[in-house]
């Protein structure tokens, strides 16, 4: 009896590989951006299976790039330095002062953070800023509210992608980390939202994926007033959507839109406080989140 439980044991184990043999075929040499963020980000467990989902990607012949956001990490230091946290159409409102702290928060904590995270399996991460050799350039982005542009001030919104550095590091096999820190025009730089950075870099490397960690399940159809989510919409059908949208989900899902309007196959935004959820969306038939395809 215990000999029969075991080997049904063993073979539901050998399906959950076999179940991966297309998509490891697939995927094979594949570029693919991950953004993390969100609650994932806060949770000791979760950063941990993430950095291992990250590095299973890069031994199953994948090219993983992160790009990192680091928002309530960024509002907890403006608290700590006496300055305000202000949002506009779910972007910071950057002041000289707030964008020191960024960069600081963004470059100088979480992004190393991750880089050792994702070191404990081995001399992978290599982590850098938007702003280095170029990598991002950006413009002042204003926000819209109610139709109106506003002035928000550093932020910024993708001008250029130089995807050489990062084309280098994972020809080497490393795993680029990336903050969204961009290079601006006048010589200073730019808080861009890690969304928005991710997208811009998917399109800049010719990714075959963009994959959106967050705290929520995916894109809720009828927020908050229910928690239906859509599993999957074209390109058209999230551009009519978008007006819609509100708070953290406007930039999130705008991002996906040109992700996939710049010619990235699918943008998917799934659950970050599912452990592995990465791994799953990448290696499994399991339809999770939301995913935003061309046509
Ligand atoms: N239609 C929607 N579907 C899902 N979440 C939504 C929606 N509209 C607004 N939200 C809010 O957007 C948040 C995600 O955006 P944000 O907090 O910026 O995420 P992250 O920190 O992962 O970038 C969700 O936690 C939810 O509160
Ligand atoms: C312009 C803008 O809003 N920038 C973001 C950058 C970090 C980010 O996007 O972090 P999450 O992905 O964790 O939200 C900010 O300052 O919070």
């Amino acid at each position: 009896m215990a000999g029969g439980t075991r080997s049904t044991e063993a073979l539901a184990k050998a399906h959950v590989l076999t179940q991966a043999l297309p998509w490891l075929s697939k995927f094979h040499g594949a570029t693919v951006v991950v953004k993390f963020g969100g609650n994932a980000m806060v949770d000791e467990d979760l950063k941990r299976a993430f950095a291992q989902d990250v590095v299973f990607l890069r031994y199953a012949g994948l090219r993983p790039v992160v790009v990192h956001g680091g928002g309530p990490q960024i509002t907890r230091a403006l608290e700590a330095s006496g300055l305000p946290s202000e949002f506009a159409g779910g972007l910071r409102v950057t002041t000289p002062a707030a964008m020191d702290v960024v960069r600081m928060v963004l470059t100088g904590q979480v992004q190393r953070e991750i880089v050792g995270l994702i070191n404990e399996h081995g001399p992978f991460a290599v982590g850098m800023s938007g702003e280095d050799a170029n990598t991002m350039t950006a413009r002042q982005r204003h926000a819209m509210v109610d139709g109106v542009a506003v002035d928000i001030g550093r932020v910024g919104d993708i001008d250029t992608v130089d995807p050489k550095v990062l084309g280098a590091l994972l020809d080497d096999g490393r795993i680029p980390v990336v903050s969204s820190v961009a290079r601006a025009e006048d010589g200073g730089v730019y808080n861009v939202n890690a969304d928005t950075a991710a997208a811009a870099l998917a399109v800049g490397l010719g990714a075959e994926k963009l994959v959106v960690l967050t705290d929520v399940e995916g894109l809720y159809a009828d927020w908050p007033a229910s928690d239906q989510v859509i599993s999957q919409l074209t390109a058209d059908e999230l551009d009519k959507l978008l007006p819609e949208l509100s708070s953290g989900m406007a930039p999130k899902m705008e991002a996906c839109l040109r992700a996939v309007r710049g010619g990235v196959r699918a943008a998917h935004v799934l659950d970050g406080r599912v452990q592995h959820s990465l791994l799953l969306e990448v290696f499994t038939d399991e339809g999770i989140g939301t995913m935003v395809v061309s046509a």
